[in-house]
């Protein structure tokens, strides 16, 4: 049995005073962790106000990014290590648009989620097509490829606890939701790689999310697919009431 994960992925959107406000206004009406996982991705400045004001409370706290080395001379990144000691829980990795605007490879992807499994983090793992690779028919090998590189080395057991966000490009910010059948026909094909690279108990496990335009009007039917397991929200976990709506889609 997977346990719902609806993080929201602030992006850079918000300052340490505005994330202190908003966990107060959250915090007390989030449902049970072991019901419904609820996670804050937030920039790295934020993530101290995030923590504090999260202590105590069911909100789980996660990165927006990491580089792959512990520590060293490696200016402007942020290390795994330390975001252990801060009481980070995830970090998220491969988001389209650190491939895109910051030029990051399949291969950095992959150092990055082994750095985090060094340093007992979990990485949530973006992959997802642009329009152009969707129009062309090649959605699925796209994905598929995205996955098995960003999962290479790992064991069944890390692969078995992390998250893998389906975040279709065309859809992130655009209002374009894919459809409930289109997501999960992806979502699909994220989990039947992961059986392929380890077998169908690791794939049973892993946690599959969709990104792309998800908000309180469309949660419920993309969490009634068979094969998605939550939703990394953009937009509309920027507002108190939006995201608590997302989070308590059960009811
Ligand atoms: O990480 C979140 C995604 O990029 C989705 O963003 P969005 O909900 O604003 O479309």
């Amino acid at each position: 049995m997977r346990t719902p994960i609806i993080a929201g992925n602030w992006k850079m959107n918000m300052n340490p005073e505005q994330t202190a406000e908003f966990v107060k206004a959250v915090k007390d009406q989030l449902p049970d962790s072991s019901v419904v996982e609820s996670v804050i991705a937030a920039p790295a400045v934020d993530l101290p106000a995030l923590l504090e004001n999260a202590k105590g409370s069911d909100l789980k706290v996660a990165a927006e990014n990491c580089y792959f080395e512990d520590e060293g001379a490696f200016t402007g990144e942020t290390s795994p290590k330390v975001l252990k000691e801060m009481g980070v829980d995830y970090v998220v990795i491969g988001h389209s648009e650190r491939r895109d605007y910051f030029h990051e490879t399949d291969e950095d992807i992959n150092k990055k989620a082994h750095a985090i499994f060094r340093n007992g983090l979990t990485p949530i793992i973006c992959c997802g097509e642009s329009l152009e690779t969707r129009e062309a028919g090649n959605a699925e090998k796209w994905v598929e490829e995205q996955v098995t590189a960003a999962l290479k080395g790992l064991t069944g057991e890390q692969v078995a606890s992390l998250v893998i966000a389906y975040e279709p490009i065309w859809a992130i910010g655009t209002g374009k939701t894919a459809t409930a059948d289109q997501a999960e026909e992806i979502c699909k094909v994220v989990r039947e790689t992961v059986a392929n690279l380890y077998d169908q108990t690791v794939a049973d496990k892993v946690r599959v999310q969709y990104g792309g335009s998800v908000k309180p009007e469309n949660v419920k039917e993309l969490m009634s697919k068979e094969n998605i397991d939550g939703g990394l929200v953009g937009g509309a976990s920027l507002v108190p009431d939006s995201y608590l709506a997302l989070v308590n889609y059960k009811g």
